[in-house]
């Protein structure tokens, strides 16, 4: 028999977009109906974020330990059990599962469907027999891996973030199709953790990435022996009874590989298959049939609908998706008016060393401003904590306007990610240069290359003329 329902608002997909959106609702009250067809908390818990960071983390370890010798320990090759890795990655998953469980939802009051939600018409989802009539509804359906159409790739066995993370044993040669940040973090994690990986990238390897920042963590890849081939193509892909052939293409003619194991990485797409969105009335583009048409708001053409997160089809982060949570709160329960902002939106990548960016890079910079702006610089060589973890490589830049105000800040070194998230507070904000003078950080930390950047804009300030009279004067006061 059919139940209906009638939320205030009805939610599609628990991962991070979705489930940031129903405890807002119900933290304000609003009645919630959050539907689910896999797993609660979604890619970042069970397949993205929270894995590969854990990932990343063994294989630090593993790489500190081969590299004790100028610290004053002997170095050891260590010994990687995968299986136990495997065991520590799930472990991670399973001690935050709980976080984003059914039984917390429901407890917070909202009604958790598990299956596959569908628009029936502009007002109704279907799940299994039950019938919601929400006023709102926000698509939050994810993304899931891109397969490239690669001739010989069905043949043979492969892995996406939807399964690697579910490996257990050493892979011998990993081949990683794709640089990006998923292709790049989990091609050092395999390599410390004893894996030959080749990434073979189409394009640039971190395209997104400030090429000057880039090319610190690049060099730091492959001085850890992950071989990257880029402006490469991956030709076909031939199924051996012992391993994999590969064939790629680069402006040096063909080359073959043997592999062991595949990985692809080369991008996710929304997921939106299934929803029947023609029924509800929401468009999607015409030159991009998988992206729906959205406002700055993040409404669809259907105004009592909004999508978000990777659904959205821009950007995808964990962050972004909560952040795009927040603005759809403030719009479908308090009637007001929200744009998303896409400058204040961090990212990082946990590559050893990090990389992290907010607002305007240098080269967005010279593209937007001509040469209306500066940038600020700073060396890790200069920072104290840096050099006491010898952890020298990196710079951090800011980019201001001609008058101080920060509208950008990236990081390549130690400690970027958090770094880009007081960058990330400078440019939410608007501060200015000045305010990097006007806090205290603690002695010895890598922050401090905030306040060296901060120097640095003084530094040409106090080559100002009316700043050296000033000087002058007061120099004659008695
Ligand atoms: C390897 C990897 C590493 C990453 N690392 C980071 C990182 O370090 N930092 C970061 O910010 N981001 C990272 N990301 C990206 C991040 O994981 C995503 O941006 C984020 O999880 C998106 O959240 P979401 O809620 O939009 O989608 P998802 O988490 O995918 O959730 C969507 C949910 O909707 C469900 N669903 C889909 N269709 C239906 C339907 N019709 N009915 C019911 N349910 C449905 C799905 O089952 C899923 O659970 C990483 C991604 C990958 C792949
Ligand atoms: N630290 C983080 O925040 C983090 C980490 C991992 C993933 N993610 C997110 O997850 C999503 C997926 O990550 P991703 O790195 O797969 O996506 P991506 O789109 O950022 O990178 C994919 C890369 O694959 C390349 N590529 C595409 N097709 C190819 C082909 N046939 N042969 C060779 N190269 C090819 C592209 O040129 C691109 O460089 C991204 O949106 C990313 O933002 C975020």
């Amino acid at each position: 028999m059919t139940e209906r329902m009638t939320p205030d608002l009805c939610v599609i997909g628990a991962g991070s977009a979705g489930l940031s959106v129903a405890a807002a609702a119900r933290a304000f009250g609003a009645s919630v109906v959050l539907i689910e067809r896999a797993k609660m908390g979604g890619d970042c818990l069970n397949s993205g974020c929270v894995p590969s960071k854990a990932l990343i983390a063994a294989g630090y370890r593993a790489h500190a330990m081969r590299n004790a010798q100028a610290y004053g320990i002997t170095p050891e090759e260590p010994r990687i059990q995968f299986r136990k890795v495997h065991d520590h990655v799930q472990k991670v998953i399973a001690g935050i599962a709980p976080h984003d469980s059914e039984a917390r939802f429901r407890a917070m009051g909202c009604t958790v469907l598990i299956g596959e939600a569908r628009f029936t018409d502009p007002r109704t989802v279907m799940v299994g027999e039950a019938e919601i009539r929400a006023r709102r509804f926000v698509i939050a359906t994810g993304a899931r891996p891109v397969v490239p159409a690669i001739p010989g790739l069905d043949a043979v066995p492969y892995f996406t973030s939807e399964t690697i993370f579910d490996n257990t044993r050493k892979l011998t040669h990993l081949l990683i199709v794709g640089g990006g940040p998923m292709g790049l973090e989990l091609a050092q994690a395999y390599r410390r953790l004893g894996s030959e990986v080749t990434v073979v990238e189409a394009g640039t390897p971190l395209g997104r990435t400030d090429p000057e920042l880039a090319a610190v963590a690049l060099n730091r890849l492959a001085r850890d022996g992950v071989a990257i081939r880029a402006n490469t193509a991956v030709e076909r892909v031939i199924a051996r009874s012992m391993g994999i052939g590969v064939v790629i293409r680069s402006e040096n003619g063909e080359e073959r590989l043997d592999v062991s194991h595949i990985l692809l990485a080369t991008g996710r797409k929304p997921n939106l298959e299934g929803l029947d969105l023609q029924k509800a009335r929401i468009r999607t583009r015409k030159d991009a049939p998988d992206r729906i048409v959205l406002s700055a708001g993040l409404r669809t053409s259907n105004r009592r609908v909004y999508a978000i997160g990777d659904a959205a089809g821009g950007a995808q982060f964990t962050h972004l998706a909560s952040y795009q949570a927040g603005l759809v709160i403030r719009n479908a329960l308090f009637g007001l008016p929200v744009r998303q902002n896409p400058d204040i939106i961090p990212v990082a990548t946990y590559t050893d060393p990090e990389i992290g960016q907010v607002g305007l890079t240098e080269p967005e910079a010279r593209k937007r401003l001509g040469d209306r702006f500066r940038i600020l610089r700073a060396s890790f060589g200069e920072n104290d904590r840096a050099r006491t973890e010898l952890e020298t490589h990196g710079l951090a830049k800011l980019i201001t306007d001609r008058r101080g105000r920060i509208l950008g800040g990236s990081v390549v070194g130690p400690g970027a990610g958090e770094l880009t998230a007081f960058f990330a507070f400078c440019v939410a904000n608007k501060l200015s240069a000045r305010h990097l003078m006007a806090f205290v950080a603690p002695y010895p930390t890598l922050t401090e290359i905030v306040k060296r950047l901060g120097t640095e804009y003084y530094r040409e300030a106090a080559q100002n003329p009316l700043l050296q009279k000033i000087m002058a004067l007061v120099r004659r006061l008695p």
